[in-house]
């Protein structure tokens, strides 16, 4: 990415010339289907007052990675209308596409998606969605992890963590009701090609989370905590501009082992806001409430 890097992007800067361009806080939301990635971000964004704001004005916006489903050729159509198109192997989506549009998101640029119609399979050009510049964005979907090159661009990444029993349970009463399909259809599509093209591709993106939420948005803790931890960002933003992240200097010291002066060293030292937030992750794992283990230690994540 020309003129781009992880540390000026976290920084919410740009340099275009003369003008400074503000990038987004981008925040990857993974997991399995029917796991709650939606119902999390939609929670996200009700706690900070930006659901029922007018979309031109939000600070953070949400965007579903199905308006990255790639258009099917008319003999892929026809499998799709009997259930016989693989919607989760990474082969469905347009990467490009999503590459190009997360790029444009990070350069501060208005962009325009396709929304998705999953009555019919297909991306709905006649309803395009317009993403405003915003402050943080999420990125929700079942493959957000795979590819390296989507990956790398997060400067957070969650994962959802929802028992498949449950997600199984959840999907059933959604695909019939709301996405028009019958029962026989959802467990077939299910068993053929949901469950085994999650264990092949979407589990093992787990391991790259900064931040694993077990159960959900009923997991209110994790969800209150990343709350917060935006509205620090937010707030830093407009305060400071550039010096993004400052307050979470404050914001995490909460607790007599949390090292809140290395989150203020990295700042200093320039190390800049992206190593901030990974301490900030780091510490999540790490703070434990009485009763309440409320995030799952990522045993992945390298040691900082
Ligand atoms: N914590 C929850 N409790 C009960 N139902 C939920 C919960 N989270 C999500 N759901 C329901 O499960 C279905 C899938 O949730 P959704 O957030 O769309 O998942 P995803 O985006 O991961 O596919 C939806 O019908 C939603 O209303
Ligand atoms: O036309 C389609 C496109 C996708 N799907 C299924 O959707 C899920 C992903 O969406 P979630 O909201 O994360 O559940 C994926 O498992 C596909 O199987 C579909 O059924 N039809």
């Amino acid at each position: 990415m020309e003129g781009i890097n992880k540390e000026n992007l976290a920084n919410g800067l740009e340099a275009t010339g003369k003008d400074e361009v503000k990038s987004p806080f981008l925040i990857g939301v993974a997991g399995g289907t029917a796991s709650g990635k939606s119902t999390v971000c939609k929670k996200i964004m009700e706690q900070l007052g930006q659901a029922e704001m007018d979309h031109t004005q939000r600070q953070v916006v949400s965007i579903s990675q199905d308006s990255f489903y790639r258009e099917l050729t008319p003999s892929e159509k026809l499998k799709a209308q009997k259930g016989l198109f693989n919607f989760d192997h990474p082969d469905a989506f347009a990467w490009d596409f999503m590459e190009k549009t997360l790029e444009q998101i990070l350069k501060g640029q208005k962009v325009e998606i396709p929304s998705y119609d999953y009555r019919t399979n297909s991306l709905d050009f006649e309803n395009m969605l317009v993403i405003y510049p915003a402050d943080v964005v999420l990125f929700e979907g079942i493959l957000v992890f795979y590819f390296p090159k989507i990956r790398d661009m997060f400067h957070m990444k969650l994962f959802v963590d929802t028992d498949s029993d449950t997600r199984l349970a959840r999907r059933v009463p959604r695909d019939i009701n709301e996405r028009g399909r019958d029962l026989d259809a959802v467990l077939t599509q299910y068993m053929t090609f949901v469950k085994p093209a999650f264990e092949e591709f979407c589990s093992p993106t787990k391991k790259f989370a900064d931040v694993i939420i077990p159960r959900g948005a009923d997991n209110t803790v994790a969800i209150d905590l990343i709350v917060q931890h935006i509205r620090d960002f937010l707030n830093n933003r407009t305060c400071h501009g550039s010096t993004g992240n400052m307050s979470l200097c404050v914001n995490l010291d909460i607790s007599g082992s949390v090292e809140a002066g290395s989150i203020g060293a990295d700042m200093a030292s320039g190390n800049g806001t992206y190593n901030a937030i990974r301490r900030f992750s780091t510490l999540c794992k790490e703070l434990t409430m009485k009763n309440n283990v409320f995030f799952e230690t990522n045993k992945n994540l390298p040691h900082h």
